[in-house]
């Protein structure tokens, strides 16, 4: 069984179109969601928040279709937003014995251990915590009550390198007994390198691909070679491709028919997930001058 599963998601903002998007969250496993700044990572995950409805299509949660307002769901969640979602005017303290009573299997013993694992001051008011610490807040409150499924909009954003390594460790380790599933939504995609199983990436509304990293990785190719091979034919292969006076590089998306279409005559390199993002954004029409 899936933790999430989302079918034909159709849903129009003024200047925004979300358009058939498929993908899953598979239990036991991280799945990052990558795009750039507007793809719509957001209005997904509010879609299994059940903030916001898909115009079609729709969002099955641990088995069940979101038909109509589905209690108990949510608590089934432990929700990282990329908002700040407190009273600013309170202090910690006050916030969590507001939340804790919303979650019958709240763990006020797990939830003191992460403050102080975090370094949170309990009488400090959330409008005087940085951004980071914010974030550690929400972590903590989402990690404290048995759920099932992690869902983490961001939340690298704002952390300084030694807590978002950490964080990274400490979301690795939420799944080792392969109930939880995570989903992380990063333009970091280096964050993503490091843990996700399973890679869901959106552009545009659009769903790019929902497939294992590694099969991300294995399956993309970055072809650089002399501008002479970039002939009509050719040029339409490319899912990105950045020229320069004399040459090229273009990402593609089929490893055996890069080899099989260049061979030795261009040079065939394995591209990171950031790349992958970077070359497939931009299309076709970068050009570097050199
Ligand atoms: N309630 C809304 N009303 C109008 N437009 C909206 C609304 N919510 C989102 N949008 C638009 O939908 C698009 C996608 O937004 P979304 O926040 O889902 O992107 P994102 O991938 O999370 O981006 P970012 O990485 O910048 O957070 C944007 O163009 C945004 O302006």
């Amino acid at each position: 069984m899936n933790a999430a599963t989302l079918e034909g998601i159709w849903k129009s903002y003024d200047s925004f179109k979300m358009e058939d998007v498929n993908f899953s969250i598979r239990k036991g496993y991280i799945t990052g969601l990558i795009g750039p700044n507007g793809a719509g990572k957001s209005t997904l995950i509010r879609m299994i928040m059940q903030m916001v409805k898909p115009d079609q299509g729709h969002v099955e949660l641990f088995g069940s279709k979101l038909e109509h307002e589905a209690t108990g769901m949510r608590e089934r969640i432990g929700y990282v937003s990329d908002e700040n979602v407190f009273y600013d005017h309170l202090t910690l303290k006050r916030m969590t014995n507001i939340l804790a009573p919303f979650y019958r299997n709240w763990e006020a013993d797990t939830f003191r251990d992460y403050l102080e694992r975090f370094e949170l001051p309990e009488n400090k008011k959330i409008k005087d915590l940085s951004k980071g610490m914010k974030m550690k807040f929400s972590l903590a409150v989402a990690l404290s009550h048995s759920a099932e499924l992690l869902i983490m909009d961001e939340p690298t954003a704002g952390l300084d390198p030694v807590f978002r390594r950490e964080l990274l460790d400490l979301l690795a380790d939420q799944l080792q007994d392969e109930q939880r599933s995570i989903l992380f939504s990063s333009h970091i995609t280096s964050d993503l390198d490091r843990i996700a199983d399973y890679i869901v990436f959106v552009n545009q509304g659009k769903l790019i691909f929902d497939e294992t990293k590694d099969e991300v990785l294995e399956r993309h190719v970055l072809v650089k070679g002399g501008k002479e091979l970039l002939d009509p034919d050719i040029r339409p292969l490319f899912a990105g491709l950045r020229e320069s006076g004399v040459g090229f590089e273009g990402l593609m998306t089929d490893r055996t028919r890069a080899e099989r279409i260049f061979g030795s005559l261009a040079l065939i390199e394995q591209p990171t997930l950031e790349e992958i993002v970077y070359f497939t954004v931009k299309g076709k029409g970068g050009f570097v001058r050199v």
